[in-house]
């Protein structure tokens, strides 16, 4: 039998007959409401949406018994338009488990695993020092800036493609090819990924609009993970290309199968769509974190001081010396970890939306308090293969932010300060909204 020992669901909110509980929850900022509903059903919280189990996990304890202990949750739901139509399930975040997403994940990892990493320090230090400059020309433009820092970081480190300005040809066709899974995750078609007959309706009829979308974005997709590819081979077909110059030439050196090219070309792309935005997320979050908490800055800037000295810049070499379960789960059940309960518990973080990095501090001997790090990047099998690469491109660029700038809230025209209220922009992958801040330059330096 399927559920010998009779265990009880985990607790939740009663669904209706054949709908669930699929009225109850937002498309966009469904977290709140998990968050809430651990107050009434606890840490782990089961909902039903149109015949499909689905537990919310609310605490780093349930997130880390089920999906970092035990190794049977390691697919990935399936989305038929985003995942299927459009190719999407030929990246890593959406592939489902086999023998493809071990090859894939190999191949990153060669390049990506904390030994192996470092071989991109002098890319993002060198992308951190024009970023400052960048800022230093143009400081209103920091957006910009910040995505220029990951476009050259990311571009250079997996194909060796020098990128000057945002522009760059193919920093916009992977910018439009990542924009377009917004368009079909977090829009009106984003139904089309639950109802799998609609695919298949014929594309004249009224209101298969969405078909055309899968098109557009096939086509994208296609030409986003193959023309940067072509620029290597083409490279190493003429001799100029030094095979450890990038991820992609390496990966071509090193792994010799049938249909290994098509492994390296997707596992590529993939580092871009996965890398990119959720490193400037980061960035721009660090940014109003300090916007918002003065002292803090002060505080890490006073370390940059004490450690680095005012004679030069950091780099990583700085960054050593710097401290910077009992319920039933059917079968194909959808697992959701709760990141935005798990860093707001209040039992491990109080006071838990201020800003308070020495809340860390002592943590080995306090075991009660967890570092983020060990949520923010996912859990088990699917977890982060870029966490390496991610930390060290977000290391640098705060220390030699930190090291030469004052980050403060604007002003408006009465001088009156503009506190952000840190709303996020409600993409797939979640940006605090546009805020306004000010950079003062605190160092002058020159870029040598
Ligand atoms: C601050 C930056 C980053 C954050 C917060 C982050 C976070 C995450 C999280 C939470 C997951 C798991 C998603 C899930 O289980 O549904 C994930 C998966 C993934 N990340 Fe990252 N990531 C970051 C940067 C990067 C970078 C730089 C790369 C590549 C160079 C990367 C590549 C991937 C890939 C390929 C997956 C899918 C793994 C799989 O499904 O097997 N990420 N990331």
């Amino acid at each position: 039998a399927e559920n010998p020992r009779g265990l009880p669901f985990p607790p939740g909110p009663k669904p209706l007959p054949l709908l669930g509980n699929a009225f109850q929850i937002p498309i966009s900022g469904s977290w709140h409401l998990y968050t809430k509903w651990q107050k009434t059903y606890g840490d782990i919280v089961r909902i039903k949406l149109i015949g499909q189990n689905v537990v919310i996990l609310n605490s780093y304890e349930a997130a880390n018994d089920l999906l970092n202990q035990r190794a049977n949750f390691q697919d990935r739901i399936r989305f038929e338009l985003t995942g299927e139509l459009m190719g999407w399930s030929n990246t890593l975040p959406l592939m489902e488990y086999g023998n493809r997403w071990r090859r894939h994940r190999k191949i990153m990892h060669s390049a990506l695993h904390s030994g192996a990493v470092g071989q991109f320090n002098p890319i993002q230090n060198r992308v951190a020092l024009e970023y400052l400059n960048d800022l230093l020309d143009t400081p209103e433009d920091f957006y910009k800036s910040l995505r220029l820092l990951t476009a050259k970081i990311i571009m250079d480190a997996i194909y060796k493609i020098e990128v000057k300005n945002i522009e760059n040809e193919y920093v916009t066709l992977a910018e439009e090819a990542v924009n377009q899974i917004n368009g079909t995750l977090l829009s009106g078609v984003a139904v089309v990924n639950f109802f799998p007959f609609l695919c298949y309706l014929p594309s004249w009829l009224p209101g298969t609009g969405f078909q055309r979308t899968a098109a557009e974005g096939r086509k994208t997709l296609k030409a986003m993970s193959e023309r940067p590819m072509e620029y290597v081979k083409q490279r190493v077909t003429e001799g100029i290309a030094d095979p450890s110059e990038s991820f992609t030439s390496m990966a071509l050196e090193n792994f010799q199968y049938d249909g290994v090219e098509d492994d390296i070309k997707w596992a590529s792309a993939t580092m871009y769509a996965a890398g990119a935005d959720t490193t400037i997320s980061a960035l721009k979050t660090f940014m109003l974190a300090m916007t918002l908490f003065p002292d803090v800055q002060k505080k890490a800037q006073a370390e940059i001081d004490r450690v680095v000295g005012n004679g030069r810049l950091p780099t990583f070499e700085d960054m050593e010396r710097s401290h910077i379960l009992g319920y039933y789960f059917p079968k194909d059940t959808l697992v959701q970890a709760n990141v935005w309960a798990m860093s707001r518990n209040e039992r491990m973080y109080p006071d838990p939306e201020r800003f308070w990095p020495e809340r860390f501090e002592g943590r080995d001997k306090d075991k009660n308090i967890v570092d983020p790090h060990l949520y923010a990047f996912g859990f088990g099998r699917r977890s982060c293969p870029g966490i390496h690469f991610a930390r060290s491109t977000i290391y640098i660029t705060v220390v030699s932010l930190l090291a030469t700038f004052d980050i403060t809230k604007d002003v408006d025209e009465q001088g009156r300060e503009i506190t952000p209220d840190g709303s996020d922009d409600g993409c797939v992958i979640k940006c605090v909204s546009p805020f306004l801040l000010t950079l003062i330059s605190v160092l002058i330096f020159v870029l040598v």
